[in-house]
């Protein structure tokens, strides 16, 4: 079963005159385990399809389901539970918080669980280990690099091991070391323990750790490739593809 499926959603915003289409007529599917990119020019409605897969945002028609079930039709606490113990958020500016060390940020969505405090310091440590962050544990986020910034985003979203990671331009603001870093570490997190992942990007070379990719352009669906090739030559293609689509980076 699929774990997200959009069928014809659209998105309207604004009103009577100042009505604009973001997405329209928009029909897909994540599967379970899968590594999903989203790409497209600047205001195709790449975002505003992550936010309503991820049940931040909903449709103004069309329906979304959260494996197999309308989310229409689930009370306001299934779809809280959806998104504080399923999916895993990373976004272009992090969202940490200031005045918490990164350990505190990191361990944050445990803390209303009510995890024993054991058990939350061996994830902490286990996820550090994964992302290089085992030194900086004490440091606040306004001593860290931009990298390492983003690493610990990254380390709130997957402390609960989500079974959805949905990612905005999460290497936007890092230069290619730290980036090839945190999609190395997504990369290990999909195919090891099976997390699926929803990123929207406008960069080939992150697109390139996905292995799909679903275009869009003017709010619609324009392709669709797959990765059956190696990083490199899917690269090539996904630049092959943008120059038909015209979708360079924004700004
Ligand atoms: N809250 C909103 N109110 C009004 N218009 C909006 C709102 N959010 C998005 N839009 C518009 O909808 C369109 C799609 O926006 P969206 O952010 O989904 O595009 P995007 O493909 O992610 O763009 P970018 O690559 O520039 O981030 C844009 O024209 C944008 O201006």
């Amino acid at each position: 079963m699929s774990i997200i499926e959009l069928r014809q959603v659209s998105k309207t915003y604004g009103i009577k005159k100042n009505r604009y289409s973001a997405v329209n007529n928009v029909s897909f599917r994540i599967e379970p385990g899968e590594f999903l990119g989203i790409m497209g020019p600047s205001g195709a409605g790449k975002s505003t399809l992550l936010n309503m897969a991820s049940t931040l945002d909903f449709p103004t028609s069309g329906t979304v389901l959260l494996n197999g079930k309308v989310t229409t039709g689930l009370n306001e606490r299934k779809l809280a539970d959806f998104r504080k113990n399923k999916s895993g958020y990373i976004f272009q500016d992090f969202s940490l918080l200031e005045n918490l060390t990164v350990q505190e940020n990191i361990e944050l969505p445990l803390l209303a669980d009510h995890v024993a405090a054991r058990e939350v310091w061996r994830r902490v440590r286990q996820v550090a280990q994964l992302l290089l962050l085992e030194s900086v544990l004490n440091h606040y986020p306004s001593e860290l690099s931009v990298g390492q910034k983003q690493r610990v985003a990254a380390g709130r979203a997957i402390i609960k091991r989500p079974a959805i990671i949905f990612a905005d331009e999460p290497t936007g603001s890092l230069d290619s070391r730290s980036a090839t870093e945190l999609l190395q570490f997504l990369s290990e997190v999909n195919q090891k323990e099976q997390t699926t992942i929803m990123m929207v990007t406008h960069d080939p070379f992150t697109a390139s750790y996905c292995k799909r990719i679903i275009f869009v352009r003017d709010g619609q669906i324009f392709s669709e490739i797959n990765r059956a090739e190696s990083r490199q030559d899917f690269f090539e293609k996904i630049i092959n593809m943008q120059a038909v689509i015209g979708g360079g980076p924004k700004r």
